[in-house]
């Protein structure tokens, strides 16, 4: 049955997916990695594809931008079609000066300055944390492939544009970079019992505010897409 946002119906969607915030990177890795191609959705023109990387069955789709976006298209995934590997693959700001332009951060864990967990009604504070072995995977893939690879804290913000610095007290807190999404999509996963590991190409420096060219932007996003392929064929 289809939702108000994705008109696949049950069995297009692979158990393993690669969510990329960008709807048209999600169509580059399709067009560009895999065989025996479908495309599942196009509502809001938030692309899905389903095909197979060296015989293995894998989906792709665009999540958006932001918690919201990205609690909407994974609870779908994950409670209307049956998905259990969701690997984000997005970019990212360094907040560290260690840390370059093309620089590949997994997110070991995840922090935020947003209520998604309001929801479950804790006593406390959830620590919103990868699947061991999709990051495990994932590192071994990065390591076979040269990526240099950062693996650690990220803090999921709900911010883009900030009226403060406020970046400076989470990387003295060891965070690696900021991102807007990767809590909404661990949390989930953890409610629904399944799998989830954010991957990101530092696509920027908060530190120095340089930035990466389209060209440099192009290749290390396809080392990151390609650690994320080679991490889904092993599940
Ligand atoms: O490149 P994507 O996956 O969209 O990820 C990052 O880029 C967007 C901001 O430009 C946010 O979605 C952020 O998380
Ligand atoms: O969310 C993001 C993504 C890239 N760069 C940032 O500074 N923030």
């Amino acid at each position: 049955m289809a939702t108000p946002h994705n008109t696949a119906n049950p069995g297009d969607i692979a158990e393993t997916i690669l969510l990329p915030g960008d709807p048209l990177r999600a169509k580059f890795i399709a067009e560009t990695y895999l065989e025996d191609l479908v495309q599942f959705n196009s509502v809001r023109n938030m692309f899905g594809y389903t095909g197979t990387y060296k015989g293995k069955r894998i989906s792709v789709m665009g999540t958006g931008m932001g918690m919201p976006s990205m609690g909407i298209y994974s609870h779908e995934l994950i409670h209307v079609y049956g998905v259990k590997n969701l690997i984000r693959i997005g970019s990212c700001g360094a907040i560290r000066g260690d840390i370059l332009l093309g620089d590949i951060i997994m997110a070991q864990a995840s922090c935020t300055d947003s209520n998604y967990a309001h929801q479950y009604q804790l006593p406390g504070t959830f620590s919103a944390i990868a699947d061991f072995g999709l990051l495990s995977t994932a590192k071994e893939a990065a390591e076979r492939l040269h990526a240099v690879s950062h693996v650690g804290n990220v803090l999921s913000s709900d911010l883009f544009y900030t009226e403060t610095p406020e970046w400076k007290r989470w990387a003295e807190l060891g965070v690696l970079g900021i991102e807007m999404e990767s809590y909404a999509l661990y949390c989930e996963a953890a409610r629904a019992g399944v799998k989830a590991l954010g991957i990101f190409t530092v696509s920027d420096s908060i530190v120095n505010g340089e930035s990466l060219s389209a060209e440099e932007r192009q290749n290390g996003f396809r080392q990151m897409m390609e650690i994320a392929l080679e991490t889904a064929v092993c599940q």
